[in-house]
């Protein structure tokens, strides 16, 4: 089943002399289920496409879709409750309430507006279970380390059982080792939650843990890689295609990382 739809996609910022094209009528899909990478060059659109998917900003032309929710013609008050229930956050900077405690800020998207789901402490459990959380609930967010930190924003993002996850850097503030452990957790939510998962990042390695990798340049769809064998191999194309996009410059080093 296609859970999102992305058709002909433009956003121009701007006016008459300073107008810029940042989306060009970028076209794709992505199937529930899937683990998908959006990668390309500085300045190719990324953010602008997670924050049209996220419902932040509104595209010039085209449609998008969430599972056949049109985001397009949403109200103000509907997005906003559109992003609360259906999608799920995970940004480079965690977000956290350092007031709060670790099970405080899991469960805030689903304490903040009542009615409280009578299911919160069995949703707690199993999200907290799923991160390796289960130790760390009373404690602070200033008494993790950050890889601990990105993983409670992991769990506050799937607690309301989101249709799409987006993640933008997640792993951008973490060490190699933190950085690993994250992305080893999203693809085990993404298997074990069936939670459909869009991860922007600049780097193959992190997206080497996807399934599929959709490339766009200039605002438009470039190519896309789909994981077939070893996720060496996948980390291989991954960079291979980065070249090509860049013009035929092969970066160097290997997937040491993991
Ligand atoms: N609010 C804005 N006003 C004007 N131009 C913008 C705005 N936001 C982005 N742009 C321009 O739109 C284009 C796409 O930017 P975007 O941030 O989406 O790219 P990106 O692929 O996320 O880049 P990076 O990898 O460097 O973060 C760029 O040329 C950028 O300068």
């Amino acid at each position: 089943m296609r859970i999102v739809n992305v058709d002909h996609l433009s956003k121009t910022y701007g006016h008459r002399f300073n107008r810029v094209v940042a989306l060009n009528d970028l076209s794709f899909g992505i199937d529930a289920g899937e683990f998908v990478g959006v990668m390309g060059p500085s300045g190719a659109g990324k953010s602008t496409l997670l924050n049209l998917l996220a419902t932040f900003d509104q595209p010039t032309t085209g449609g998008i879709w969430i599972d056949r929710v049109d985001l397009t013609t949403m109200s103000a008050a509907d997005s906003a409750r559109f992003r609360r229930e259906d999608l799920g956050f995970i940004f480079q900077g965690f977000d956290l309430l350092n007031d709060l405690t670790v099970s405080a800020n899991i469960t805030m998207p689903l304490t903040f507006v009542p009615p409280v789901p009578t299911d919160l402490d069995a949703r707690l459990q199993t999200v907290s279970e799923l991160l390796g959380l289960t130790q760390l609930l009373t404690r602070f967010p200033l008494q993790l380390s950050q890889g601990q930190r990105q993983r409670v924003a992991a769990a506050r993002a799937i607690i309301t059982k989101p249709k799409l996850l987006l993640a933008d850097e997640p792993t951008g503030s973490l060490d190699s080792l933190a950085a690993t452990e994250l992305l080893q957790y999203l693809a085990k939510i993404n298997l074990e939650t069936d939670v459909t998962i869009m991860m922007v990042t600049h780097d193959a390695f992190t997206a080497s843990f996807c399934n599929r990798i959709i490339f766009i340049r200039d605002g438009a769809y470039f190519a896309e890689v789909t994981r077939q064998g070893s996720r060496q191999e996948f980390f291989n194309h991954i960079i291979d295609m980065e070249a090509t996009i860049n013009g035929g410059r092969r970066r160097r080093g290997g997937m040491d990382q993991a």
